[in-house]
């Protein structure tokens, strides 16, 4: 076994929002057993109270890691988002704190998007309401309002990796899919792009987002917006509570404007299924609500379990930073000698230079020197071979200025 400078079963991993079995046994397999896990979310405080000397964190979309809660977590060195969206994590701050954030970007693509087709055909054909009836005891068999899906045009803002998969799946069942994106994507299929936002409403009959939140996504469907939607519209929200505003939207559904929606994110969410859920858009007809579930179903989850933890486990073991969402990505080979060093500091001139001579003035070996630099940070890695005083050099290269954090990551020698 080599040795490492902090020995696994002390570094302690919290796990929160019920994160599937897959993390823990994975995390057990490469001798990660000092777990936690919580079901649900932590508001602020309690956060920081459970976040007391742990290493490594796992989350979903529901805990809020602010720059309170990354400044007084004074042991964290990694973070797990289980899940797609990291705009629950403060990234810069973590960044700045010299916290990688990992996540699991395509593991629950697929989940969204077969959620949303569905939506789609329940909105147009009314079921909702016309199932809540018959549950009643009532029956309300009716053409009114209810249409097929094939022919319609299928608006999607966004084209990602759902996006792009809700249009292969909508075409196939005979949508047609038109989108918008800031960004120049290629269109599959039959697919057309859109130049606005406008455009991409007035002509769509199913109005679909699958944006990230971020200053520029929210509150992106107003009420202008809403009204610039063809009457007798759907809309369909899978992708973040901040998108739409929310009393609008409710207008716009009382009003018949918007004949229907699907909205599985909103601007407040229960922390835990105990709480209440409180909203302006319940007991609206034809409103299909869900408890933020478009990724959870069994695949997804399993899937982003090994995913998330396999990127903590590789940070933890050699330093490899692939996937992170907010630091520079190193990719390490695993050597099976030597002594690993890393180093993450404030990417001002000079520390590169100070870090070299700490090694070369003791007439050390390097190995090899991996490094990767973002405007504000650099994270480099040093394999050193030969007689090293480890504790010695960590002290020198934690005591240059700049310094975020600095690990003996093992001690390899035989
Ligand atoms: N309901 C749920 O359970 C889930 C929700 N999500 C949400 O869905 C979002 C999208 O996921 P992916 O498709 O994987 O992300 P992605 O990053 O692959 O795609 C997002 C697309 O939105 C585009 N975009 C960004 N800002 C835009 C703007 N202002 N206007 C138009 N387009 C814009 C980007 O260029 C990109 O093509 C995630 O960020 C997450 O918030 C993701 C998974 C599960
Ligand atoms: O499953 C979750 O907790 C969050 C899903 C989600 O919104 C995401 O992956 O971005």
């Amino acid at each position: 076994m080599p040795k490492l400078s902090f020995p696994k079963e002390k570094i302690s991993i919290l796990l929160l929002e019920g994160i599937h079995d897959n993390a823990v046994a994975d995390l057990a397999d490469h001798g990660y057993a000092n777990v936690t896990r919580l079901p649900k979310a932590l508001d602020e405080q309690d956060l920081i109270e459970q976040l007391a000397g742990v290493h490594m964190l796992g989350i979903r979309s529901r805990s809020q890691l602010t720059e309170k809660v990354l400044r007084e977590a004074d042991k964290l060195m990694a973070i797990g988002c289980f899940c797609i969206g990291t705009n629950q994590v403060n990234l810069p701050v973590a960044r700045r704190l010299g916290i990688p954030v990992f996540n699991a970007p395509h593991s629950n693509t697929r989940s969204v998007a077969e959620l949303v087709m569905g939506e789609i055909i329940m909105l147009m054909r009314g079921i909702w309401d016309k199932s809540r009836i018959v549950h009643e005891g009532g029956w309300m068999k009716s053409a009114k309002d209810s249409y097929e899906i094939r022919g319609k045009v299928l608006g999607i803002v966004g084209y990602g990796h759902i996006g792009t998969q809700l249009s292969i799946i909508a075409e196939a069942l005979g949508m047609r899919v038109r989108f918008f994106d800031v960004q120049k994507k290629l269109a599959l299929g039959n697919a057309q792009s859109c130049r606005t936002l406008d455009e991409l409403l007035t002509l769509s009959d199913v109005v679909s987002l699958h944006v990230p939140d971020t200053a520029q996504t929210r509150n992106m469907i107003g009420p202008e917006q809403l009204k610039a939607m063809k009457k007798g519209s759907y809309l369909i929200n899978a992708a973040r509570g901040s998108i739409i505003d929310i009393d609008a939207l409710a207008d716009a559904l009382k009003s018949r404007h918007v004949l229907g929606a699907a909205i599985d994110v909103f601007p407040e969410e229960p922390a835990g299924d105990a709480d209440e859920f409180v909203s302006p858009l319940r007991n609206l007809p034809n409103v299909i609500l869900t408890p933020h579930i478009g990724g959870s179903t069994i695949e997804a989850q399993a899937n982003i379990g090994n995913e998330v933890a396999r990127k903590l486990i590789e940070y933890s073991d050699n330093g490899s930073t692939m996937g992170a969402v907010n630091f520079p990505e190193v990719q390490l080979p695993v050597r099976e000698s030597g002594v690993r060093f890393l180093h993450i500091h404030a990417n001002v001139p000079g520390i590169l230079r100070k870090l070299n001579e700490v090694f070369s003035s003791r007439g050390l070996n390097m190995a090899a020197q991996y490094l990767q630099t973002d405007p504000e940070i650099g994270y480099v890695v040093f394999d050193v071979d030969g007689e090293v005083d480890d504790q010695e050099i960590l002290a020198d290269i934690r005591a240059i200025d700049g310094t975020l954090r600095a690990r003996v990551l093992y001690d390899r020698r035989a």
